[in-house]
């Protein structure tokens, strides 16, 4: 599957935040200026490291800013936001010793999150207000009609074999369609996933989350990944979810959120301005160096 023809050594740490896993690569010193497939190469689990995302830390672009972190997902394309990657980025900066701020202020693709290590060695990530405005999202909805649903709008969108997926859309940084369901365990995730991420409405692609309400402070999440598939936790889907269910009305203001790999815990106002918090867990698994074939 790959050539086998080492370009470059390079260094990483394997990080984990809920399991949620990622490829840390350190570019403060300049971009290693690696190809989309070199980080699919890297995210793969039978010839890389594996991970779900690949994360690069860079030195702060501006003033008031301690670095700047970029996202690749394990496809190979540069992504807008990651909550649990946003937790692991701070942890790997305090354990390198590369900075003593607590908050760290990093810039992402879409402005700048504040990220606080708590006493508790859980990460506490001001991931700043969701976005409602469809057309930033980006959600195109030719042709559909949205259905009124609480607070909020569904948006019934048409799947193989005439199945519908009634989504409440909106974007924490990056593009989220989220779907109540009964029983996450029995969701279709596998089979609606991949339709859903895909879907023509979404010109960008889109994170399906499949949500579960056990009570007003209790919700069991799992969601396919743009670009990655369905992983064990994601953040920013976490946000998402329990913002739709907070305007939905299902939900009070903080919320435990049950993934398969861990808890995460998500705060939000209810105003739109009000920015959304997620505290959540953020490990380093183990550090390597591989060979990185040359593919361009
Ligand atoms: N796992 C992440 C989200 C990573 C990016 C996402 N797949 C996308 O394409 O937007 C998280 O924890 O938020």
């Amino acid at each position: 599957m790959w050539a086998d023809n080492p370009a470059m050594r390079v260094r990483f740490t394997k990080m984990q935040g809920a399991g949620n896993d990622f490829v840390v690569l350190d570019e403060r010193r300049g971009p290693l200026g690696l190809s989309a497939a070199q980080y699919r190469f890297l995210a793969d689990r039978h010839f890389g490291v594996g991970a779900d995302q690949i994360l690069s830390v860079r030195p702060s672009p501006a003033a008031g800013l301690d670095f700047e972190y970029v996202i690749h997902n394990a496809d190979g394309g540069e992504v807008e936001h990651c909550g649990n990657g946003a937790r692991c980025f701070v942890r790997y900066v305090h354990d390198k010793g590369l900075t003593t701020h607590n908050p760290v202020r990093v810039k992402v693709h879409h402005g700048a999150i504040s990220l606080a290590l708590n006493p508790d060695g859980r990460v506490t990530v001001d991931m700043g207000p969701p976005i409602f405005d469809l057309a930033q999202v980006p959600f195109a909805p030719a042709g559909l009609a949205s259905r009124p649903s609480g607070g909020w709008v569904a948006w019934p969108l048409p799947l193989a074999g005439g199945e519908e997926a009634p989504v409440a859309v909106l974007s924490m940084g990056n593009p989220h369609a989220v779907l109540r369901v009964a029983d996450v365990d029995a969701a279709p995730v596998g089979t609606w996933g991949p339709q859903i991420e895909g879907h023509a409405c979404f010109p960008r692609r889109v994170n399906a989350g499949f949500l579960q309400v056990l009570d007003r402070s209790h919700v069991r999440l799992r969601v396919y990944e743009r670009g990655a598939g369905e992983t064990l936790a994601c953040g920013t889907g976490a946000c998402a979810a329990v913002v739709a269910g907070i305007r939905q009305g299902w939900l009070d203001a903080r919320v435990d959120v049950q993934t398969r790999g861990g808890v995460l815990t998500i705060e939000w106002a209810g105003n739109p301005d009000a920015p959304v918090f997620m505290t959540g867990p953020a490990t380093t698994v183990f550090e390597g160096e591989i060979d990185l074939p040359d593919l361009s």
